[in-house]
């Protein structure tokens, strides 16, 4: 029986171990915190759960145009009830996968692995467990999996206290809402909880580094973003890159490094992550890291060194929950000898959940506009669809690209509340190499927002070469 030893409990390692389990293997996962990892106790479940109130309330505001009248000063958001269900839904949910983990019979440690093999080059591998009941264990494993997560990033200059500078994991612990939040970092953590902030009706101010919001995403979706921030009172200081963040009795000071200031009640550092990469005993198996730290891996999740794969943040392939497990799986199905489709990143759908939301799959316009890659490109507004006027939806759009001569799907972009949902349709037929003509003949459902992708694919079908 093939012994595999998963290093981290993430969606890269719990998926990879239900995979390994499902081919019977024998598998041990060892994982610091809990099952789910950093993904479901502190990153993307808390913050989707926080968004969620955040967007209850959004409703109960806009419902005045539809005659639902709810005075402002007669809607409460309590903070504890906020906080708490963002912390009970992530223990559920990662009690839910523990479970599951035990009964496909995955053997789990609670602790810190590091690789420990006395020299580089051995076939099987030994990996040296740190309980956090304080016992060491020495297991052996052909096949390891390396998905060790990533960590917020840190300044030297702005180090969070978890009173009034945070990291996104520190702020459930608060008892009242920030009076002025300032976010500093706009990708897409800083991006979701200044909208989140926001929408819940605290004062925000967002740093951005750069000329807009979310610089790697389609610029018109970051324009709406940044439109419905600054329409509801959010604050953009652009091309403001932090030097500094301190406490000044019950303010915090961010001094950007061009000598502005920006004041505060709260400041929450969303710079990034760091692959938790350091002291797993890299060294001793011979895997070499570049300075970011990423684990280098190919399309199937293997490392340099034979019979050690990577998976999810810390090998920094695309740092999203369905990626990571993506990868974990990859990386059990080819080590167990299953033929196996190397991952391919051009069909992977993600959602930046803002309000609006933003929703992503295949090339981008970017792209596009670079001459990179030749496309048609169709955008039409939702303010023209049925559906969207009947709920009061003003602002948002939907985004297709097409190959010229072919009218093929290539990629999509959604703008709407719940485009995480509407992006479905556009990433299947990126991924089965749908054609315009194909949206077309589809029947929608009317009204429906997704009644726009059909007519997207009538206005661009002559693409596809029938109609000349
Ligand atoms: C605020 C935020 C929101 C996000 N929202 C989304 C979203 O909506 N959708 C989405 O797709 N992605 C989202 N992401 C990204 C997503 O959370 C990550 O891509 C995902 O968690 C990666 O999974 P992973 O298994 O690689 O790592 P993790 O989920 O970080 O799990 C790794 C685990 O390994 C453990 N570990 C580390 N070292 C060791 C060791 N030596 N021994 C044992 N265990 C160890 C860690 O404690 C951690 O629990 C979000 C990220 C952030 C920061
Ligand atoms: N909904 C989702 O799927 C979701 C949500 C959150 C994060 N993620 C993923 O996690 C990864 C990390 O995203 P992220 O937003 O946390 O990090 P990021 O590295 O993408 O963005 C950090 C931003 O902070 C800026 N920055 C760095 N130092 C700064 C300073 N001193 N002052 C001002 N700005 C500064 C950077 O220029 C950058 O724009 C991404 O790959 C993202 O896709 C996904």
């Amino acid at each position: 029986m093939t012994r595999i030893v998963i290093m981290g409990g993430g969606p890269a390692g719990y998926e990879a171990a239900l995979v390994a389990a499902q081919y019977g293997a024998e598998v041990t996962l060892i994982e610091t915190d809990g099952p789910g990892g950093g993904c479901v106790l502190y990153d993307c479940v808390p913050s989707k759960t926080f968004i969620a109130s955040a967007g209850a309330r959004t409703s109960v505001r806009d419902a005045d145009e539809l005659g639902v009248i709810v005075p402002p000063q007669k809607v409460d958001v309590d903070v504890e009830v906020v906080h708490g269900r963002v912390k009970s839904l992530a223990l559920a949910q990662s009690a839910d996968i523990g479970a599951r983990l035990l009964s496909e019979g995955v053997a789990m440690i609670a602790g810190r692995a590091e690789l420990a093999d006395s020299a580089p080059g051995l076939a099987a591998h030994r990996i040296l467990v740190h309980g956090n009941d304080g016992v060491d264990t020495v297991l052996e494993a052909d096949v390891v999996l390396i998905a060790t997560g990533a960590s917020p990033r840190i300044l030297d200059s702005a180090v969070p206290d978890g009173e009034r500078i945070l990291t996104w994991r520190q702020l459930y612990t608060l008892k009242e809402f920030p009076e002025h939040l300032i976010v500093i970092g706009s990708g897409v953590t800083g991006a979701e909880f200044a909208s989140a902030y926001n929408e819940i009706g605290v004062k925000v101010t967002l740093v951005s580094s750069r000329d807009r919001v979310l610089p790697s995403e389609d610029a018109d979706a970051a324009a709406v973003i940044e439109a419905v921030f600054t329409e509801h009172g959010g604050g953009l200081a652009r091309r403001a890159r932090a030097a500094s963040v301190v406490r000044e009795g019950d303010e915090v000071v961010v001094t950007l490094t061009d000598g502005r200031q920006v004041r505060g009640s709260h400041a929450l550092m969303t710079v990034g992550s760091i692959p938790n990469t350091a002291g797993i005993g890299l060294d001793k198996v011979g895997i070499e890291v570049p300075d970011s730290g990423f684990i280098p891996v190919d399309r199937v999740s293997r490392t340099s060194v034979a019979g050690i794969y990577a998976a999810g943040d810390c090998t920094g392939v695309l740092m999203l929950a369905s990626v990571a497990a993506m990868q974990g799986r990859i990386a059990m199905w080819h080590a167990l000898g299953e033929g196996v489709p190397p991952m391919r990143l051009r069909t992977v759908a993600a959602n930046v959940f803002t309000h609006p939301e933003i929703a992503t799959v295949g090339i981008s316009q970017a792209e596009v506009d670079a001459g990179t890659v030749p496309a048609r490109t169709m955008m039409m507004p939702l303010s023209t669809n049925p559906r969207a006027k009947m709920t009061g939806m003003r602002n948002g759009f939907i985004k297709l690209m097409i190959r010229p001569a072919t009218g093929i799907v290539i990629g999509g972009v959604v703008v709407a509340p719940e485009a995480s949902e509407l992006i479905l349709p556009i990433a299947m037929a990126v991924q089965n190499g749908l054609t315009a003509k194909d949206l077309a003949y589809t029947l929608s459902v009317y009204p429906s927002l997704s009644g726009s992708i059909t007519e997207i694919g009538r206005r661009l079908m002559h693409y596809d070469g029938d109609l000349g």
